[in-house]
């Protein structure tokens, strides 16, 4: 039961596979509740598009799960989610309010799929077509300004639709706030490219003048800002609470745990991140370098962090259990995926070595897109389940390192690595794999860590 004088920050996380949400007790700092659910959303098996129908209503089954009393005093909402991808809709009938006794929520209209970044209909030949960016980041396939290029270049009646886009979690904060266009923080722009960290502006002309919907641009604010109020009760939460602008899951995540400038946060869930911060008055290079696997990502108040973003994280390990399960219905044999991954790590954690080499790049890499996984060394003695575990887990965090690698960290002062993501909490293969390969200590977050920091971000900025 809340006390009558406790107030509460709520923090959303929309990520690719799970909704997670937190309750943060603002004056003690600590997460009072908490509920994650997968979202089940992918249109299709490669996670390319999502439905943002079936988002919405996971994060309504996560907010019903929240103490009424408590959401009745919460006193701003900080919203964070998958980066890069793109969901267009109609600015003036995005969605439609209902209300129950349960309270009021939204149901998602006029609104396309959710592009997501694991999305690969930008070829590198479509991409090196396209205008060079005035920013020290490259574009790549998923990132909101190719996919916007893609549809102007091959079907630009769909388009003609829409009349405003953003990431799924801007979407969410727009619905929120009853607001007629789009709010975008550096974060999120940053991730959909064409964008200049150091003036904060949208390459304008550069879009311009090769043909892209520029009205389809959100506008920008500072990472931390507010993007307004809730036009509604939602869930028992007052209308007029307090919305901040979304940020990025990957942003979050790193402020839920890096309380030292020598940590390194190895975040592990759909995807995967390895990254540290970069010292105070750090300037990004001026051209981007597309064959660099590490990148310098906006974090608050003018600082950057470094990152090796992975697209192959969890999802591998997400993919084989998929294998497994659809070739034992082909003999009849259904088990549910959270019994195939219990039994993988059991399995794994019993082979603690293995001579099998599995290279887990199944969706290439942003520097290495034509990139793609690899299984060598296979012999007749090291096909059991726990070796396959045991070098598909390797595998992902071998991938990690050889993008980051541990000497980089130590030149970069690391002292510490702090591991945060469902992916890695839930499977101690996958920790001890990096364990193994970073000679440095590795401390462990709980498993809803992004929610944790954007809610810890519009505490820190209240
Ligand atoms: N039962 C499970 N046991 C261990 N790992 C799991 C289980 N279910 C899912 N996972 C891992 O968690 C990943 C998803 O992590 P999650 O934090 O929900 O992702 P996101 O933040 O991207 O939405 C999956 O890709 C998979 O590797
Ligand atoms: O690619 C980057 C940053 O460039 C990622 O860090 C970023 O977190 C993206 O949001 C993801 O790829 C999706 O995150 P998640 O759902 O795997 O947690």
């Amino acid at each position: 039961m809340a006390s009558s004088s406790s107030k509460y920050v709520l923090g959303l996380d929309l990520g690719t596979s799970s909704i997670k949400v937190v309750l943060l007790d603002s004056q003690s700092n600590t997460v009072t509740d908490s509920c994650s659910l997968p979202t089940r959303a992918d249109t299709s098996s490669d996670g390319k598009e999502q439905d943002p129908e079936q988002i919405i209503l996971t994060l309504d089954q996560c907010l019903a799960a929240l103490p009424r009393d408590k959401l009745q005093n919460v006193t701003s909402i900080g919203v964070s989610g998958q980066m890069h991808g793109v969901v267009f809709w109609n600015a003036k009938t995005g969605c439609e309010w209902s209300s129950a006794d349960t309270g009021s929520r939204f149901i998602p209209k006029d609104v396309s799929h959710l592009i997501t970044w694991q999305d690969g209909r930008c070829t590198s030949d479509f991409l090196s077509a396209l205008p060079k960016p005035q920013s020290h980041l490259s574009v790549a396939t998923g990132f909101g300004c190719a996919t916007i290029f893609w549809y102007t270049k091959n079907r630009p009646e769909f388009l003609a639709g829409f009349s405003a886009a953003g990431t799924i979690h801007d979407y969410v904060v727009s619905m929120l706030c009853g607001a007629q266009g789009c709010v975008m923080s550096e974060q999120n722009a940053a991730g959909w490219g064409y964008f200049d960290t150091t003036t904060m502006q949208w390459n304008t002309d550069i879009l311009k003048g090769a043909g892209f919907p520029v009205h389809l641009l959100p506008d920008l604010v500072n990472s931390g800002s507010m993007a307004g109020e809730t036009c509604s009760e939602w869930h028992g939460i007052p209308a007029h609470t307090p919305v901040g602008a979304a940020l990025g899951d990957f942003q979050c995540s790193v402020y839920s745990c890096m309380t030292n400038p020598a940590d390194a946060v190895l975040n592990i869930s759909t995807s995967a991140q390895l990254t540290y911060a970069m010292p105070a008055g750090f300037a990004p290079p001026c051209a981007p370098d597309p064959l660099s696997p590490v990148a310098f990502f906006p974090y608050f108040d003018g600082s950057y962090l470094a990152v090796a973003a992975s697209l192959n994280g969890g999802n591998v390990m997400a993919t084989f259990v998929g294998m497994l399960s659809a070739w034992m219905k082909e003999f009849g044999v259904e088990v549910r995926d959270s019994d195939i991954y219990s039994r993988l790590i059991e399995r794994g954690l019993d082979q603690p070595h293995t001579d099998l080499r599995v290279t887990p790049t199944l969706l290439g890499e942003r520097h290495d897109s034509a990139g793609r996984g690899l299984v060598a060394s296979i012999s007749p003695s090291n096909l059991s389940l726990g070796h396959v575990t045991r070098a598909v887990c390797r595998g992902i965090l071998e991938n990690v390192a050889a993008m980051m690698p541990p000497q980089m960290l130590l030149e970069a002062g690391v002292q510490r690595i702090m591991g945060s993501g469902s992916a890695l909490s839930r499977n101690e293969v996958l920790r001890q794999e990096v364990e193994r390969l970073f000679p440095l200590p590795v401390v462990y977050g709980k498993e809803v860590d992004s929610a944790v920091g954007v809610a810890m971000v519009l505490r820190d900025k209240q």
